[in-house]
């Protein structure tokens, strides 16, 4: 079974920190981050704000991030092996992808990958604060928070909840440990939920399906189950 599941939200809501606790917690677990495909700085667009528009999807490379994930969905066991993850015995069918990101569900090749779409907020004072004491590789200049940062925010948010996309809130504010026991519980609810769908029905109970829960993508197993030729 794989499991793609989405860390989204926005800035500095705690993506990065709750997608390292997970990976390290969860077996077979790899992981994307959406930041390492934001193109380089001079194909960034500077907007009739006079800021450089990172906070748009133009901004980042999400053919070749689509292309990742399906690397991933081709052949789990060995993108893990290629990034140091190793796949452990007791685990063998399963397979989840973290991908983590803060426009993860705006692009639309993307959207319906996903078996389980989280979406991190904090609120704007907090968000604001807990960016001024970051370092990003190109600094904000004056003024991009609530000229360019936010405003994007508002507007791929408002979009997303317009198309419909199904998304499991998280508050931000809650400490990483409760943000980490939580979502670990319920990323192994929807495992328990979709091994349970792949069993046979008699030995099934009803379960009701959450926003944003999907089964996994299944693979046609071969007769005898064996590991991946690399
Ligand atoms: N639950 C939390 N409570 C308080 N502070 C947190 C929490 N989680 C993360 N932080 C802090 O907030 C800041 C942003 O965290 P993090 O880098 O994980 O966010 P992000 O959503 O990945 O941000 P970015 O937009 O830069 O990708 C960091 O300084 C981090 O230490
Ligand atoms: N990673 C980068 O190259 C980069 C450069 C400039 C700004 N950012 C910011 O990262 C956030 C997403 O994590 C966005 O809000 C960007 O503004 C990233
Ligand atoms: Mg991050």
């Amino acid at each position: 079974m794989k499991l793609i599941v989405g860390i989204g939200g926005m800035t500095n809501s705690g993506k990065t920190t709750l997608t390292n606790s997970l990976l390290r917690a969860l077996p077979n677990c790899c992981v994307i981050h959406q930041d390492d495909f934001f193109k380089p700085q001079d194909q960034i667009a500077v907007g009739e704000d006079g800021f450089k528009q990172w906070d748009v999807l133009e901004s980042l490379d999400m053919e070749a991030m689509l292309n990742t994930v399906q690397a991933w969905l081709s052949s789990p066991r060995k993108f893990a092996r290629a990034h140091g993850v190793s796949v452990q015995p007791e685990a063998l069918d399963t397979h989840i992808l973290l991908l983590e990101g803060f426009l993860l569900y705006s692009y639309k090749p993307l959207v319906d990958l996903y078996s389980r779409r989280y979406f991190l907020t904090v609120p704007y004072e907090e968000c604001k604060w807990r960016r001024s004491t970051r370092n990003y590789t190109v600094p904000d200049p004056p003024g991009l928070f609530d000229g360019h940062v936010w405003p994007m925010y508002q507007k791929y948010r408002q979009e997303m909840e317009a198309n419909g996309v199904e998304v499991v809130y998280l508050d931000g504010t809650k400490s990483r440990e409760e943000l980490f026991h939580e979502v670990l519980e319920d990323i192994q609810n929807s495992l328990l939920n979709c091994s349970q769908e792949s069993a046979p029905s008699s030995a099934r109970p009803a379960r009701p399906q959450g926003p944003g829960r999907g089964c996994g993508h299944r693979t046609a197993r071969p007769a005898a189950s064996q590991p991946d030729i690399v």
